[in-house]
């Protein structure tokens, strides 16, 4: 069996980015800039006020100054402002020429076309030079996900089409006699499908575009046939079927259909009959079937092939670390993501790993993560963990 470090390798190797496409910015938040983009113009354009109130120059406390003009946002004052004079400014709207500071109008009294400046004027002179925010030609840089901060910076910046990578088309395979859709009336030995849901809402938190196929019957007839459907996915995942018993075909009918298969088998608990390969143009990835188990690899391993595939980089799952709050046994010979929870004292592994328990994995904040042959663990020692969310 080998390593989760090194199936991940082997996965990388298989997921190359995909190409670049344009879309409008209003279509661009959560797609991954793929391209640096840059401003095409100064942020503000022009020294703007920041305040309601008089644009002035060399002014100061108690003078008496004549109101000559307006400048309001969309509508600049077309002249200088000297010495004596003021012109009444709203915020957004450019400087005067001359004007040194905006006193705000809450410093000031007005009398017809003259204002008296208050005894005791605001220190800061409200302008924003021009390009304070950003210059021309400043960039943000790819790869990245867009933000909704991004994509009010990209607008600002006047740039109305951006270059995102594609999105994964992502064909999901549930496998399995014991399966029914939620909804409909299961038979006396069946379940709901749960983890195709699961998987599906991954891969859109992540930005990739999941679509389910019917479920595949435990024969080969009805595996080649959903397999007919997998048309121009760039990933294909199976759930169920993985492991070793008469009815767990997934393996033996790529085989059959030309898979070249990376690997099968990972020394990780849950998650050990993973496998994976390459089918077609897609990456291959065959998860098991407990729904934990699925969920798990979905974390560990589909998502770091979905930010692969997105132009992100070829890394692992982010992890932090934490205190642990409660002691923990030895581990054995497979890595373990223990389902856990995590408070003010640190991170608590939950008391039940059964991989078929999707109440625990729902009550849990993260995978904490045991390495191989880890020893004991006591109260306070720091470990590590990958967060959901
Ligand atoms: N003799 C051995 N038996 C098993 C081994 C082993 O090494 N030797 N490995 C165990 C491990 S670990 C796992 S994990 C499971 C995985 O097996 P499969 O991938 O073949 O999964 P199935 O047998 O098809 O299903 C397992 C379990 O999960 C339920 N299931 C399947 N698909 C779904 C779905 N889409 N939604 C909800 N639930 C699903 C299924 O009904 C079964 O209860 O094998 C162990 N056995
Ligand atoms: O590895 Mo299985 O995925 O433990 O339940």
């Amino acid at each position: 069996m080998i390593t989760v470090t090194e199936a991940l390798d082997r996965l990388f190797a298989l997921a190359t980015p995909l190409a670049p496409e344009t879309v409008p910015l209003a279509q661009a938040a959560g797609r991954v800039l793929a391209r640096e983009a840059t401003a095409r113009r100064d942020q503000p354009p022009f020294a703007a006020s920041a305040m309601d109130g008089y644009a002035v120059t060399d002014a100061a406390a108690g003078d008496s100054l004549t109101v000559i003009g307006e400048s309001a946002a969309g509508h600049g004052f077309a002249g200088p402002v000297g010495p004596g004079q003021a012109v009444r400014i709203f915020t957004g709207a450019p400087v005067p020429e001359g004007a040194t500071r905006v006193v705000i109008q809450e410093d000031t009294t007005r009398d017809g076309d003259r204002i008296t400046l208050q005894a005791n004027l605001d220190a800061p002179t409200h302008i924003r030079p021009a390009g304070s925010d950003f210059r021309a030609g400043a960039a943000i840089p790819a790869p990245r996900r867009l933000s909704p901060s991004d994509i009010a910076l990209l607008a600002s910046m006047n740039i109305a089409e951006v270059a995102v990578t594609r999105q994964p088309r992502v064909a999901l395979i549930s496998t399995g006699d014991e399966l029914v859709m939620p909804g409909e009336d299961p038979g006396p030995d069946q379940i709901i499908v749960s983890n195709t849901f699961g998987l599906a809402a991954l891969l859109q938190d992540l930005g990739a575009l999941p679509r389910m196929l019917p479920i595949a019957r435990d024969n080969r007839e009805a595996l080649r046939s959903v397999f007919g459907l997998v048309d121009d996915a760039d990933l294909v995942i199976t759930i169920g079927g993985a492991s070793v018993g008469d009815h767990d075909l997934v393996a033996p009918v790529l085989a059959e259909l030309g898979m070249e298969q990376a690997f099968h088998k990972v020394a990780m608990r849950p998650g050990k009959p993973l496998m994976s390969g390459r089918f077609g143009q897609a990456t291959m990835i065959g998860l098991p079937g407990n729904p934990v188990s699925a969920m798990v690899c979905g974390h560990v391993f589909v998502a770091p092939v979905i930010r692969a595939l997105l132009g992100l980089g070829a890394a692992p799952a982010p992890r932090r670390s934490a205190p642990l709050a409660e002691p923990l046994e030895a581990n054995g010979p497979r890595e373990h993501y223990m389902r856990a929870t995590l408070g003010p004292d640190g991170i608590t592994a939950q008391g039940r790993q059964d991989s078929s328990l999707l109440s625990v994995l729902g009550q849990s904040d993260a995978l904490l993560v045991r390495p191989v042959r880890d020893p004991a663990r006591a109260a306070g020692e720091m470990v590590e963990y990958l967060p959901f969310g």
